[in-house]
Formats: structure tokens, C-alpha cells, sequence
């Protein structure tokens, strides 16, 4: 079962996967596709606040984070991993529960990500906003520093996120029951 939409400009049919026996999501890999993601950060970017930094979360918000700071001029960007990495000084943590991950998943950036947005104008993106705990967390680690959030942007906003009034997004993308109909 698929979903078929166009985003940015592009149609793609989206695998509708379960989350459990009551709920399907459509599944939206920006990995692997330039066009969308090219295209999707133009779009993004016209409705976007100015801003100094771009901040996502590994790892589907990787490529649109990059390729937003590079279209609006070799801006910044930063990634809050998912696991800590030997290279990483003085690292601040906080835990990320999100709708496609079925474990309790850990977000952290270290001194020198704190050195990047520290006094920043800070935009957060990422590819699908759903149950807006992966936000939630981001926010949590940019709270321990002193910058101002200007912005929160995805691709999709997902279920009930499209009727958050504090994301900017390009589509609303439908969550489904288990014969492939739209929940309503
Ligand atoms: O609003 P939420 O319910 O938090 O869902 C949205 C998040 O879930 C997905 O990532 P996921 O955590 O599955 O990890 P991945 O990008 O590493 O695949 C997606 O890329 C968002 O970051």
C-alpha cells in the first residue's frame, strides 16, 4: 500500500508501514533523493525567518538541514547525534522518544556545536514532525544555551502536528488505518 502526494513539486508514493494494529504511517526517506530534497529546502527556505544557524536531529534531518544552510549562503548547520562519539567534548544529553523509532532514543551536541549557536539565531528542522517529541527534545538541549529559536520548519507535518500553530511546513501528510484509509 502506498500514498501518493506531491511534495515540493515532486510526486512520490509513500509505503504506508504499521505502527500497531490500529495505526499505518506513510513512510517519507528523504535519504537517496536529491530532487525532493533540493526542492524542499528552496520552499522551506521562502518561508523561513532569517537565521544564522540550522539545527536537526540525526538522522533523516541531515540532508535538508545541509542543504538549507548551503542555499541560503554556506550558513551553518548542526546536527544533534544520537549516540555520544569518542571525538565529542563536554557533551549535554537529553532522550528522544519519536514515532518511527521503537526505543527510547538519546540526543546530544558537544562544546563545539555550543560554540557554533551559542548568541545565534537558531532555525529547527526536520523532515517530519509527527508526535513532536523529537522537537520537544532538540529544544530541551537548546534551552541549556543562551540563543534565540527563530523558527521550527519541516517537510510533513504529520497527524495532529499539522494543527500546531508554531511549525511552518509544506504538506500535511495523513496518518492511515490498516486498510490504507485516511484516519480521519
Ligand atoms: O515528531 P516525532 O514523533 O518525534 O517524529 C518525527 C521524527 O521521527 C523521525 O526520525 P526517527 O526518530 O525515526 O529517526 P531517524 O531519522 O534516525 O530515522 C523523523 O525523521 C523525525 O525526526
Amino acid at each position: 500500500m502506498f500514498y501518493e502526494m506531491t511534495i515540493a513539486g515532486c510526486k512520490r508514493q509513500l509505503p504506508l508501514c504499521p505502527v500497531n494494529d490500529e495505526l499505518y504511517i506513510a513512510a517519507f526517506i528523504m535519504f537517496n533523493d536529491v530532487e525532493v530534497t533540493r526542492a524542499a529546502a528552496k520552499e522551506l527556505l521562502a518561508k523561513a525567518p532569517e537565521f544564522d544557524v540550522v539545527v536537526t536531529a540525526e538522522a533523516k534531518g541531515i540532508p535538508l538541514a545541509y542543504e538549507m544552510a548551503r542555499q541560503a549562503g554556506n550558513k551553518d548547520y548542526v546536527v544533534c547525534r544520537k549516540g555520544f562519539k569518542l571525538y565529542m567534548r563536554n557533551v549535554i544529553e537529553t532522550s528522544v522518544d519519536s514515532i518511527t523509532t521503537d526505543h527510547l532514543q538519546k540526543l546530544c551536541i558537544d562544546q563545539d556545536d555550543v560554540e557554533t549557536l551559542k548568541g545565534r539565531r537558531v532555525l529547527i528542522v526536520d523532515d517530519v514532525v509527527s508526535t513532536g517529541e523529537s522537537l520537544n527534545s532538540i529544544e530541551a538541549l537548546l534551552k541549556q544555551i543562551d540563543l534565540t529559536i527563530v523558527g521550527r520548519m519541516c517537510v510533513l507535518a504529520e497527524g495532529e502536528a499539522a494543527t500546531r500553530g508554531d511549525i511552518t511546513y509544506l504538506n500535511e501528510l495523513p496518518v492511515f488505518n490498516p486498510d490504507g484509509t485516511v484516519k480521519e
